[in-house]
């Protein structure tokens, strides 16, 4: 079945660029992209370079200022089409998503809707860009202090959310007053070009959101050194973080980094255990293992060991694999072959040092980039999946036996990203929520992201946040006015 006779809508499957409110790219080199459950290739989009990213920034420009002239209210209108469309073609959308991404169907319906949530939330929040007046030190001075939009901002984004990190940059963006070139993901285009389309038809100005397609290095050499250029905002691997953060240096440009995680999920004695395996799974297993908040590494406490890990198997067993259109998938393919040699990898390493394989351990009888869901029980600390980050279905359980040591071996690592933990006590959910070193805490859940709250990481887990209020603010500049002679 090909992905247009999947669709209600076929016009939402755009293969070409959008560049200044035009689709372009029809004559450049082409690039694949594959359906990873099937390896077939589904469409082909242009590869594009550094001159057409230039041209996407000049219309941006362009087009920035008369935006930001404009009452917040109209943004914010803009804004609000564009989630109904986004909420009224759902299925084609997550369609799209699934045959480009892999992740199951209701899943990928699922991310629609929380890609589609962030618009609705900044179309609302674009009314409410509050400036204050301060007291001044002398009777006939003021302080105002104004909220300006940054400018033009670049996005780089994943191709695990190929629709969600795209609206969480880009709605605030435009909300504020900004204007934004996006380069998604090579392998997951086209969920990009269709939220381009429906931001068309929403009324988006021409060159307020640009999608480019094509050669990485060069586009996002492009959007770091141009002085048109304010902010950069990204979400990908932290090796790809720290270039950027090194190329924008050069512009001191305005950036925003949501960087790779090493999640711990803490299972205390005192803890749910049935809630806790719920959450466990819920926490590993989204989206196949490969979000930045995945679980990477489970710490369970001596006394409800034995239980946590055989019930957890026993629940990880159940998980249907196949390709995320078929009914009932739960777990579809990783997004390349890279992906699942890293989980061999981290397998075979456990498996080396002593660790038990409870289920799984190996790539799915299915074949391509299917690979069973796995427990590994018995796991020490400097094996590579307490210190890598295995971006896969792997679940390894470590032991510990006091609260202190839980929370030492929890934050050992230079990321700080995302940490859950489960107990029924009040004092050490406190205790310990404050202790864990890391921007996002789920206590006593294991599905925590929202548009409402701040998401964003400590230590090399990355930089700013989006999310709620805290998101707008980072499209934002504050101008400090001095009025004097009153
Ligand atoms: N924090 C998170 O959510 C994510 C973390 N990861 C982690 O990173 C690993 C590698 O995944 P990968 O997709 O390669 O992640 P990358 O960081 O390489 O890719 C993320 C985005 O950055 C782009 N990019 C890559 N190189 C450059 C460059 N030199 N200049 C500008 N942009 C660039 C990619 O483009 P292109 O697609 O064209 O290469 C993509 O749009 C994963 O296995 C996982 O561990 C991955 C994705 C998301
Ligand atoms: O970086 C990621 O993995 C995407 C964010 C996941 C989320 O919003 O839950």
């Amino acid at each position: 079945m090909t992905l247009a006779s999947r669709l209600k809508d076929k016009t939402l499957l755009k293969t070409r660029c959008y560049i200044g409110g035009k689709w372009v790219g029809e004559d450049a080199r082409q690039i694949d992209v594959q359906d990873p459950a099937t390896g077939d290739v589904i469409a082909q989009v242009p590869s594009l370079g550094a001159a057409e990213t230039r041209a996407a920034i000049e219309s941006a420009n362009t087009a920035q200022k008369a935006w930001a002239a404009r009452p917040a209210k109209d943004r914010s209108v803009i804004l609000r089409r564009w989630f109904d469309l986004m909420m009224q073609n759902q299925d084609d959308l997550a369609a799209i998503l699934t045959a480009e991404q892999g992740k199951p169907l209701a899943e990928a319906k699922g991310e629609i809707a929380y890609a589609a949530a962030f618009i609705e939330f900044y179309a609302e929040e674009a009314k409410r860009v509050y400036g204050s007046i301060v007291p001044a030190p002398a009777s006939d001075r003021r302080i105002v202090v104004l909220k300006q939009p940054v400018g033009v901002c670049a996005a780089i984004t994943p191709w695990n959310f190929p629709a969600a990190m795209i609206t969480r940059k880009a709605a605030p963006a435009l909300a504020s007053g900004c204007a934004m070139v996006v380069k998604p993901a090579t392998m997951t285009p086209l969920s990009a070009f269709a939220l381009a389309e429906l931001a068309e038809r929403a009324g988006l100005p021409a060159g307020l959101l640009s999608i480019v397609t094509g050669k990485a290095g060069e586009i996002g050499g492009e959007l770091t050194s141009s002085a048109l250029v304010r902010k950069v905002t990204f979400t990908g691997s932290t090796e790809i973080g720290k270039d950027l953060m090194r190329q924008s240096a050069s512009t001191v440009k305005k950036i925003s980094l949501e960087l790779g995680g090493n999640a711990p999920f803490l299972v205390f004695d005192d803890a749910d255990i049935d809630a806790a395996v719920e959450g466990a799974v819920a926490s590993k297993y989204r989206n196949t293992g490969q979000t930045c908040i995945c679980t990477n590494r489970f710490l369970v406490q001596a006394g409800v060991y034995d239980e946590f890990v055989r019930k957890l198997a026993e629940k990880v067993a159940t998980l249907k694999v196949g390709s995320g259109f078929e009914e009932g998938v739960a777990q579809g393919p990783l997004i390349e072959m890279a992906a699942v040699e890293k989980v061999e990898e981290h397998v075979a390493d456990a498996v080396a040092g002593g660790a038990k394989i409870l289920t799984g351990g190996k790539r799915h009888a299915k074949g391509g980039t299917f690979f069973e869901p796995t427990v590994i029980a018995g796991m020490k600390r400097g094996m590579k999946a307490a210190q890598e980050e295995t971006f896969g279905p792997l679940a390894p359980v470590f032991r510990f036996d006091t609260e202190e040591e839980a929370i030492e071996m929890a934050n050992d690592t230079p990321f700080g990203l995302a940490s859950y933990f489960y107990t029924r006590d009040i004092g050490r959910v406190w205790r310990v929520a404050e202790a864990l070193e890391c921007g996002l805490v789920g206590v006593n859940a294991g599905l925590i992201s929202t548009e409402l709250a701040p998401f964003g990481g400590f230590k090399e887990s990355g930089v700013g946040r989006e999310g709620g209020p805290w998101g707008m603010e980072e499209f934002l500049e504050v101008k400090y006015v001095a009025m004097a002679g009153l």
